[in-house]
Protein backbone atom coordinates (compact mmCIF):
# COMPACT_ATOMS: atom_id res chain seq x y z
CA UNK A 1 0.00 0.00 0.00
CA UNK A 2 1.39 3.40 -0.61
CA UNK A 3 1.46 6.25 2.23
CA UNK A 4 2.78 8.75 0.09
CA UNK A 5 3.14 9.74 -3.56
CA UNK A 6 4.74 12.94 -5.25
CA UNK A 7 3.13 13.51 -8.66
CA UNK A 8 5.03 16.12 -10.82
CA UNK A 9 5.77 18.23 -7.86
CA UNK A 10 7.10 21.71 -8.35
CA UNK A 11 7.62 24.70 -5.29
CA UNK A 12 8.31 28.38 -6.68
CA UNK A 13 8.76 30.35 -3.74
CA UNK A 14 7.51 34.02 -4.32
CA UNK A 15 11.13 35.11 -4.48
CA UNK A 16 10.85 33.66 -8.05
CA UNK A 17 13.14 30.42 -6.79
CA UNK A 18 12.07 26.62 -7.96
CA UNK A 19 13.28 24.96 -4.61
CA UNK A 20 11.27 21.66 -6.22
CA UNK A 21 10.40 20.71 -10.39
CA UNK A 22 8.74 18.18 -11.12
CA UNK A 23 9.80 15.51 -8.19
CA UNK A 24 7.86 12.06 -8.34
CA UNK A 25 7.93 9.01 -6.34
CA UNK A 26 6.16 6.97 -4.08
CA UNK A 27 6.63 5.62 -0.04
CA UNK A 28 4.92 2.55 0.76
CA UNK A 29 3.34 1.48 4.20
CA UNK A 30 6.40 0.76 6.56
CA UNK A 31 9.26 1.71 4.14
CA UNK A 32 12.41 3.47 5.58
CA UNK A 33 14.14 6.10 3.02
CA UNK A 34 16.08 9.01 2.90
CA UNK A 35 16.41 12.32 1.10
CA UNK A 36 19.78 13.04 0.25
CA UNK A 37 21.09 16.17 -1.58
CA UNK A 38 23.37 19.27 -1.32
CA UNK A 39 22.73 22.37 0.62
CA UNK A 40 19.66 24.06 -0.92
CA UNK A 41 18.84 21.36 -2.62
CA UNK A 42 15.16 21.07 -1.42
CA UNK A 43 14.89 18.25 0.86
CA UNK A 44 13.49 20.63 3.55
CA UNK A 45 10.93 22.30 0.87
CA UNK A 46 10.07 18.82 0.38
CA UNK A 47 9.32 17.32 4.02
CA UNK A 48 7.59 20.95 4.31
CA UNK A 49 5.10 20.12 1.58
CA UNK A 50 4.33 17.01 3.54
CA UNK A 51 3.12 18.47 6.33
CA UNK A 52 1.58 21.37 4.96
CA UNK A 53 4.25 24.18 6.08
CA UNK A 54 3.81 24.53 2.36
CA UNK A 55 2.13 24.48 -0.75
CA UNK A 56 3.49 22.89 -4.14
CA UNK A 57 3.12 25.34 -7.42
CA UNK A 58 2.51 22.20 -9.66
CA UNK A 59 1.45 18.22 -8.86
CA UNK A 60 0.28 16.80 -6.45
CA UNK A 61 1.24 15.46 -3.24
CA UNK A 62 -1.23 12.44 -2.29
CA UNK A 63 -1.32 11.23 1.44
CA UNK A 64 -2.95 7.87 1.51
CA UNK A 65 -6.14 8.62 -0.35
CA UNK A 66 -6.06 12.11 0.69
CA UNK A 67 -4.77 14.66 -2.18
CA UNK A 68 -3.42 17.66 0.19
CA UNK A 69 -4.20 19.91 -1.86
CA UNK A 70 -7.11 19.75 -1.18
CA UNK A 71 -7.00 19.99 2.64
CA UNK A 72 -7.37 23.54 4.30
CA UNK A 73 -8.87 24.61 7.44
CA UNK A 74 -9.57 22.74 10.42
CA UNK A 75 -8.48 19.40 8.43
CA UNK A 76 -5.15 20.29 8.29
CA UNK A 77 -4.21 19.42 11.94
CA UNK A 78 -6.18 16.58 11.50
CA UNK A 79 -3.59 15.64 8.57
CA UNK A 80 -0.61 16.76 11.17
CA UNK A 81 -2.06 13.78 13.41
CA UNK A 82 -0.96 11.57 10.74
CA UNK A 83 2.75 13.25 10.27
CA UNK A 84 5.06 12.92 13.27
CA UNK A 85 7.47 15.38 12.51
CA UNK A 86 11.08 15.32 13.56
CA UNK A 87 13.30 19.07 13.87
CA UNK A 88 17.00 19.36 13.85
CA UNK A 89 16.62 21.65 16.50
CA UNK A 90 14.14 19.75 18.07
CA UNK A 91 11.76 22.65 19.11
CA UNK A 92 11.05 21.61 22.49
CA UNK A 93 9.35 23.84 25.42
CA UNK A 94 12.32 25.06 27.35
CA UNK A 95 10.37 25.71 30.41
CA UNK A 96 8.19 22.51 30.48
CA UNK A 97 9.39 18.77 31.52
CA UNK A 98 10.19 16.24 29.17
CA UNK A 99 6.95 14.99 29.91
CA UNK A 100 5.37 17.45 29.03
CA UNK A 101 6.54 17.92 25.97
CA UNK A 102 6.00 14.44 24.64
CA UNK A 103 2.47 14.59 26.07
CA UNK A 104 1.83 18.00 23.99
CA UNK A 105 0.53 15.94 20.89
CA UNK A 106 -1.92 14.17 22.76
CA UNK A 107 -2.70 16.86 25.63
CA UNK A 108 -3.95 18.92 21.73
CA UNK A 109 -5.97 15.72 21.26
CA UNK A 110 -7.87 15.95 24.42
CA UNK A 111 -6.46 12.73 25.73
CA UNK A 112 -7.74 11.67 29.33
CA UNK A 113 -4.75 12.55 31.59
CA UNK A 114 -4.71 8.96 32.44
CA UNK A 115 -4.11 7.62 29.45
CA UNK A 116 -1.37 10.34 28.54
CA UNK A 117 0.45 9.59 31.16
CA UNK A 118 0.81 5.60 30.15
CA UNK A 119 1.78 6.59 26.77
CA UNK A 120 4.35 8.86 27.52
CA UNK A 121 6.11 6.55 29.81
CA UNK A 122 6.16 3.87 27.00
CA UNK A 123 7.83 6.74 24.56
CA UNK A 124 10.24 7.56 26.66
CA UNK A 125 11.18 3.86 27.77
CA UNK A 126 10.97 3.39 24.10
CA UNK A 127 14.35 5.94 23.55
CA UNK A 128 15.89 5.24 26.86
CA UNK A 129 14.87 8.22 28.55
CA UNK A 130 12.57 7.12 31.55
CA UNK A 131 14.63 8.13 34.24
CA UNK A 132 14.23 11.38 32.72
CA UNK A 133 10.40 12.81 32.38
CA UNK A 134 10.98 15.08 35.17
CA UNK A 135 13.98 17.13 33.80
CA UNK A 136 14.00 20.02 31.82
CA UNK A 137 14.80 20.28 28.11
CA UNK A 138 18.10 22.43 28.97
CA UNK A 139 19.02 19.77 31.29
CA UNK A 140 19.82 17.20 28.58
CA UNK A 141 22.68 16.60 26.43
CA UNK A 142 22.32 17.32 22.55
CA UNK A 143 21.50 13.95 21.86
CA UNK A 144 19.12 13.35 24.54
CA UNK A 145 16.88 16.20 23.69
CA UNK A 146 16.41 14.20 20.16
CA UNK A 147 15.59 11.58 21.66
CA UNK A 148 12.37 13.76 23.76
CA UNK A 149 11.66 15.21 20.27
CA UNK A 150 11.78 11.53 18.41
CA UNK A 151 9.14 10.27 21.26
CA UNK A 152 7.01 13.36 21.19
CA UNK A 153 6.87 12.59 16.99
CA UNK A 154 6.00 8.65 17.83
CA UNK A 155 3.50 9.50 20.69
CA UNK A 156 0.94 10.11 18.12
CA UNK A 157 1.24 6.56 16.15
CA UNK A 158 1.60 8.52 12.70
CA UNK A 159 1.51 6.78 10.01
CA UNK A 160 4.54 8.97 8.83
CA UNK A 161 7.53 9.87 10.71
CA UNK A 162 9.50 12.63 9.03
CA UNK A 163 12.46 14.17 10.11
CA UNK A 164 14.78 17.03 8.94
CA UNK A 165 18.26 16.73 9.34
CA UNK A 166 17.95 15.07 13.09
CA UNK A 167 21.68 14.29 13.28
CA UNK A 168 22.49 17.76 12.47
CA UNK A 169 24.26 18.65 15.51
CA UNK A 170 25.32 15.76 16.90
CA UNK A 171 28.35 13.75 16.82
CA UNK A 172 29.39 10.46 14.45
CA UNK A 173 28.13 7.91 17.10
CA UNK A 174 25.19 9.70 18.45
CA UNK A 175 24.49 10.02 14.91
CA UNK A 176 24.34 6.48 14.17
CA UNK A 177 22.36 5.90 17.31
CA UNK A 178 19.40 8.14 16.18
CA UNK A 179 19.27 6.47 12.97
CA UNK A 180 19.27 3.10 14.51
CA UNK A 181 15.66 4.57 17.01
CA UNK A 182 14.37 5.92 13.43
CA UNK A 183 14.83 2.28 12.47
CA UNK A 184 13.32 0.12 15.32
CA UNK A 185 10.84 2.45 17.17
CA UNK A 186 7.72 3.54 14.95
CA UNK A 187 5.39 1.05 15.40
CA UNK A 188 5.04 -1.47 12.35
CA UNK A 189 3.37 0.15 9.43
CA UNK A 190 4.35 3.32 9.99
CA UNK A 191 6.53 4.76 7.33
CA UNK A 192 9.86 6.81 7.67
CA UNK A 193 11.54 9.23 5.67
CA UNK A 194 14.42 11.21 6.84
CA UNK A 195 16.26 14.03 5.40
CA UNK A 196 20.25 14.41 5.42
CA UNK A 197 23.28 15.94 4.02
CA UNK A 198 25.21 13.05 5.58
CA UNK A 199 25.80 10.42 2.44
CA UNK A 200 28.61 8.38 4.56
CA UNK A 201 25.64 7.78 7.35
CA UNK A 202 22.98 7.67 5.04
CA UNK A 203 24.66 5.19 2.64
CA UNK A 204 25.61 2.74 6.14
CA UNK A 205 21.74 2.44 7.04
CA UNK A 206 21.52 0.56 3.77
CA UNK A 207 17.90 2.18 2.71
CA UNK A 208 16.18 3.41 -0.12
CA UNK A 209 18.00 6.80 -1.17
CA UNK A 210 16.20 9.53 -3.14
CA UNK A 211 18.98 12.29 -4.08
CA UNK A 212 17.86 15.74 -4.85
CA UNK A 213 20.37 17.77 -7.10
CA UNK A 214 18.91 21.25 -7.33
CA UNK A 215 14.98 20.98 -6.76
CA UNK A 216 15.18 17.91 -9.26
CA UNK A 217 15.53 14.18 -8.53
CA UNK A 218 18.54 12.39 -9.56
CA UNK A 219 18.49 9.33 -8.41
CA UNK A 220 16.57 6.90 -6.96
CA UNK A 221 18.73 4.33 -4.91
CA UNK A 222 17.70 0.66 -4.22
CA UNK A 223 19.06 -0.67 -1.15
CA UNK A 224 20.85 -3.28 -2.38
CA UNK A 225 22.66 -0.69 -5.17
CA UNK A 226 24.22 1.49 -2.49
CA UNK A 227 27.77 1.18 -3.06
CA UNK A 228 29.88 0.63 0.13
N1 LIG B 1 10.70 30.55 2.23
C1 LIG B 1 11.57 30.59 1.21
N2 LIG B 1 11.55 31.61 0.34
C2 LIG B 1 12.41 31.65 -0.70
N3 LIG B 1 13.33 30.70 -0.97
C3 LIG B 1 13.39 29.65 -0.13
C4 LIG B 1 12.52 29.54 1.00
N4 LIG B 1 12.82 28.39 1.65
C5 LIG B 1 13.82 27.82 0.96
N5 LIG B 1 14.17 28.57 -0.11
C6 LIG B 1 15.20 28.26 -1.11
O1 LIG B 1 14.85 27.03 -1.73
C7 LIG B 1 16.01 26.22 -1.93
C8 LIG B 1 15.80 24.89 -1.25
O2 LIG B 1 15.79 25.10 0.15
P1 LIG B 1 15.63 23.90 1.18
O3 LIG B 1 15.65 24.48 2.54
O4 LIG B 1 14.49 23.06 0.77
O5 LIG B 1 16.99 23.08 0.90
P2 LIG B 1 17.72 21.96 1.74
O6 LIG B 1 18.13 20.91 0.77
O7 LIG B 1 16.87 21.54 2.89
O8 LIG B 1 19.00 22.73 2.29
P3 LIG B 1 19.81 22.59 3.67
O9 LIG B 1 20.49 21.25 3.63
O10 LIG B 1 20.81 23.71 3.60
O11 LIG B 1 18.82 22.74 4.77
C9 LIG B 1 17.19 27.02 -1.38
O12 LIG B 1 17.82 27.68 -2.46
C10 LIG B 1 16.55 28.01 -0.44
O13 LIG B 1 17.31 29.21 -0.38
Amino acid sequence: MTVLRFDNVSKRYSSGHEALSEVSFEVAQGEMLFVTGHSGAGKSTLLKLIHLSERPSRGAVVFGEKNLLKVGGRRIALHRREVGVVFQDHRLLADRSVADNVALPLLLRGLRRNDIGRRVRAALEKVGLGARASALPGELSAGEQQRVGIARAIIGEPRLLVADEPTGNLDPTLSAEIMALFQSLPERGTSVLVASHDLALVKRMKKRVLVLNHGRLVDDIAPEDLAE
